[in-house]
């Protein structure tokens, strides 16, 4: 619809690749595309304020509408004047459905036309999300961009059984849309759609032609980063994004491996998350200039450079792998916001210097010396 024509602007087209640098303009602030979007399921990046995540570069954070919903309640962060207040963080937020969690975390699932039926992860009470449950909580959540609620199947599945999920996430996808438009908040919340179709490229373009009758503003690649190999993952990207359209905003889902960061860029996406950058520096592995490093390991218990020399951040500015290391292994929290500080650092400088590679039509240098593992980080 009009009102979201002009809200993602491409500003350049790299010359050698489908990747574009662009700009998406939202209530709470401008988003630098290519962007990677560290994942704060609970409300919270874990282990940081939202002060640190300024400091380390990010500018648009996620959280989980199937985590929230259960705990505290979309009720409770709706009197504290929505997600932005309620975690003091005053930048733009993307919210998920609840779609992938429900099928992901909760137990005793029923998936009907209507919605899901499950049992909480938590306390096992029972709970039905419909695409319109779906809307109201992201609507009371207030996030500035908000997903639909569709059907992730796990990789592999049958062909069948895909097509019919795509049919059922268009009709989902018709519901979020209708409710969004009239009881949501269509001017100051941007939904889109999620492209289903497993690895089957005429079950892709299925969902993705359904979807664009919507027209959303943005649209995002589902079904992905579920356990399929980097080539499958790749191979549908080569026949989904060219279907979307070229003025909206493309989000990969699930996706955050430097190496498939590169290659989805290279490929039109515009937008990615994931929590493994997170998650991985909570269990000790960092990204350097030098490849992957697991800082818990021995090997660092005399080792008084920083984790990565070449890095700015301020893990890398004041404290050792040996300290970090030491922290780790006695689980004294310091050590897992060192580390989470640094990766989220890291990436953050990594889709710099993607985004000026694409500005000056750079791309495949930036790729080969990647793949060189010059300067880059080893995914
Ligand atoms: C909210 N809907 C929705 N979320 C997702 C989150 C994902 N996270 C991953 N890997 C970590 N794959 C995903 C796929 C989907 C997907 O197909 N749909
Ligand atoms: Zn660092």
């Amino acid at each position: 619809m009009a009102g979201w024509d002009g809200w993602f602007v491409v500003e350049h087209r790299e010359a050698h690749s489908q990747a574009r640098a662009g700009r998406l303009v939202t209530p709470h602030g401008v988003v630098e595309t290519p962007v990677f979007m560290p994942v704060g399921t609970q409300a919270a990046v874990k282990t940081l304020s939202p002060h640190e995540l300024r400091a380390v570069g990010a500018e648009i954070i996620l959280s989980n509408t199937y985590h929230l919903y259960l705990r505290p309640g979309s009720d409770v962060v709706a009197a504290a004047g929505g997600l932005h207040r309620f975690m003091a963080w005053d930048g733009p937020i993307l919210t998920d459905s609840g779609g992938f969690q429900v099928f992901s975390l909760a137990s005793l699932r029923q998936v009907t036309d209507d919605g899901v039926r499950f049992r909480s992860h938590l306390d096992g009470s029972e709970h039905l999300f419909t695409p319109e449950r779906s809307m109201a909580v992201q609507r009371d959540l207030g996030a500035d961009i908000i997903m639909c609620f569709d059907e992730c199947l796990a990789y592999p599945a049958r062909r069948d059984e895909v097509e019919a999920s795509v049919d059922r996430t268009t009709r989902w996808a018709q519901r979020c849309h209708r409710f969004w438009q009239e009881e949501g908040n269509p001017e100051r919340q941007a939904l889109f759609g999620i492209v289903q179709g497993g690895a089957y490229p005429e079950l892709r373009r299925r969902s993705a032609e359904a979807l664009q009758e919507l027209d959303f503003p943005g649209y995002a690649v589902g079904g992905l980063s579920v356990g399929e190999p980097a080539g499958v993952t790749v191979a549908v990207l080569d026949a989904t994004v060219p279907l979307l359209p070229a003025d909206r905003p493309r989000y990969l889902m699930g996706v955050g491996t430097p190496d498939l960061i590169l290659e989805a860029v290279w490929r039109g996406i515009d937008m990615m998350d994931c929590v493994l950058p997170t998650r991985m520096a909570r269990h000790g592995t960092v990204y350097t200039s030098e490849g992957k490093l697991t800082v818990r390991n021995a090997a660092f218990a005399r080792d008084f450079r920083p984790l990565d020399p070449a890095c700015d951040c301020y893990a890398c500015r004041h404290f050792t792998r040996a300290y970090i290391r030491h922290l780790l292994k006695v689980n004294e929290t310091l050590g897992m916001r060192l580390t989470t500080l640094h990766n989220l650092r890291y990436l953050h400088r990594f889709m710099e210097r993607l985004r000026q590679a694409v500005r000056e039509d750079r791309l495949p240098e930036f790729r080969a010396a990647f793949y060189r593992g010059e300067g880059a980080v080893l995914g």
